[in-house]
């Protein structure tokens, strides 16, 4: 999440939500209308990474490599309109998280093979979170990266929602990210919990 999709929520407040509630990992991604640039920039990523750090959660940049590098975030995602996959590699350590985007087993070969430690995959429902999202696209292309890249680990994204995100985690996904799921949620903590509870029932049958 950025900073603008809190609503009338601090978005720092939000954040720490997220966090209390049980994330285990947290993205920036501060884009679109009145996004944050600069010193303002700076100081929201600087305040979400000590925030992730009291959590010990990794603290993920989207799309700004520079800034990623700049403040030692934890990790980067990049989509297959940003900075080559192998170039951000080499950019931020074989150490750090490297997350990329990717819409067809092709793209997700050739992240795997540049250095991506997992795909993110989406929309898979509707959003409204992301201007230019493509189509949604279910779950179909992540069962066919998972059949053909069975070791890597694949994030979906896009629309997911407590009611259906048992629909991803059935299709083999490693890890789900929302950003509406929790921001619009009155009680964070327990839809978290309500995310999660799918991909724990699966695991127990
Ligand atoms: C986990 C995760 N998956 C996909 C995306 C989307 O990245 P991208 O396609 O580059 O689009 P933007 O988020 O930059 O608009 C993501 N951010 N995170
Ligand atoms: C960044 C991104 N990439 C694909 S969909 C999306 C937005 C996800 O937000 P939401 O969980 O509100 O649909
Ligand atoms: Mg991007």
């Amino acid at each position: 999440m950025g900073s603008k999709n809190s609503g009338v929520r601090d978005p720092l407040q939000v954040v720490e939500a997220a966090l209390r509630g049980g994330i285990n990992h947290f993205q920036l991604r501060e884009k679109g209308d009145g996004a944050l640039t600069g010193s303002a920039l700076l100081e929201f990523a600087l305040h979400c990474q000590r925030l992730c750090r009291e959590y010990s959660v990794p603290f993920i940049i989207n799309d700004q490599v520079e800034l990623a590098c700049s403040i030692g975030a934890d990790g980067v995602h990049i989509g297959q309109d940003d900075a080559a996959t192998q170039e951000v590699r080499q950019l931020i350590g074989a150490d750090k998280i490297l997350g990329v985007s990717v819409h067809s087993v092709e793209e997700a070969k050739i992240a795997s093979r540049e250095g991506a430690d997992y795909v993110g995959m989406g929309p898979i429902f509707g959003t409204v979170s992301k201007a230019d999202a493509k189509k949604p696209a279910g779950v179909k292309e992540i069962l066919a990266v998972k059949n053909e890249l069975p070791n890597l680990p694949i994030v979906g994204i896009g629309g997911i929602t407590a009611e259906n995100a048992h629909q991803v985690w059935q299709a083999g996904v490693s890890g789900i990210a929302v950003i509406t799921a929790i921001t619009e949620a009155a009680d964070i903590a327990e839809r978290i919990q309500l995310l999660q509870v799918p991909c724990k029932e699966e695991h127990r049958t």
